[in-house]
């Protein structure tokens, strides 16, 4: 079966250039698990791309952190998939909450750029998670099968996309979710996707948490059998980052 641990780190909206350049060599200098045990990509913000790609380790990759719902053109502003693509950025990173909860992106929305993304070439790290109101009202599970339910109405070919849970609630607040809470909602996702789609894309779909991940609590939050990664807000800004890209070794030992 197979799913590679996948570690994303979602710099946000932050960085200069010259704390740009002392990331990426740090990230550099670090020694991690090899290629084959983990999938490293980092997402700076658009004007940092190129400088990224050109200094990173080949080992590792780079994602936008968004891009246009379709072919660019007149949309001030933008950035679309196929500029990604001529700059032979792979991945995108598409209805991250912030972007659902400050840009009013819908479900239909974000299902309408995952598909256009994939259709360009692009791979996609694909964004659901509920509010605490929507966790507190036992809401949750519906919440995540209406947002992912939207992106698999529009996609075909599940190879391409990794599935991203962020609990709101978790999100740069350090409140992380216990690894009980994740393992619970990866596994209704898992199977949401074993009865909307396939039995296949549900055994290889890799499904990471987001939510307030740090080298202290990455370990066991690995551990559970159907988280397969991190995407990693403010941690992936600091060297700690390293220590969470470690924390796929607790898969090959499991
Ligand atoms: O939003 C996130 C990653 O996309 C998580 O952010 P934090 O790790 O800062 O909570």
């Amino acid at each position: 079966m197979g799913r590679k641990f996948f570690v994303g780190g979602n710099w946000k909206c932050n960085g200069t250039t010259e704390e740009v350049k002392k990331i990426v060599s740090t990230l550099n200098d670090a020694q991690v698990p090899s290629s084959d045990v983990v999938e490293v990509v980092v997402s700076p913000p658009y004007v940092f791309l190129p400088l990224v790609k050109s200094s990173l380790r080949p080992d590792f990759h780079v994602a936008a952190q968004n891009c246009w719902v379709k072919k660019g053109g007149a949309f001030t502003g933008e950035v679309s998939a196929e500029m990604l693509v001529n700059l032979g950025i792979p991945w995108v990173i598409l209805g991250h909450s912030e972007r659902r909860s400050l840009l009013n992106e819908s479900n239909e929305l974000v299902g309408d750029k995952v598909a256009y993304a994939l259709s360009q070439g692009l791979k996609v790290i694909a964004c659901v998670g509920e509010t605490l109101e929507q966790r507190e009202a036992g809401s949750t599970t519906e919440v995540v099968a209406a947002q992912t339910k939207a992106i698999a109405a529009r996609v075909s070919n599940w190879a391409d996309v990794v599935l991203a849970y962020e609990p709101v609630w978790a999100i740069g607040t350090g409140k992380v979710a216990s690894p009980a809470q994740a393992q619970e909602v990866h596994f209704e996702l898992r199977k949401w996707l074993h009865a909307n789609t396939s039995p296949e894309v549900a055994a290889t779909t890799r499904i990471i948490y987001g939510g307030s991940v740090n080298g202290a609590n990455c370990k066991e939050l690995a551990a559970k059998p159907d988280v397969d990664g991190f995407l990693v807000g403010g941690a992936s800004l600091k060297p700690e980052f390293i220590d969470i890209i470690k924390s796929a070794e607790v898969k090959k030992s499991a």
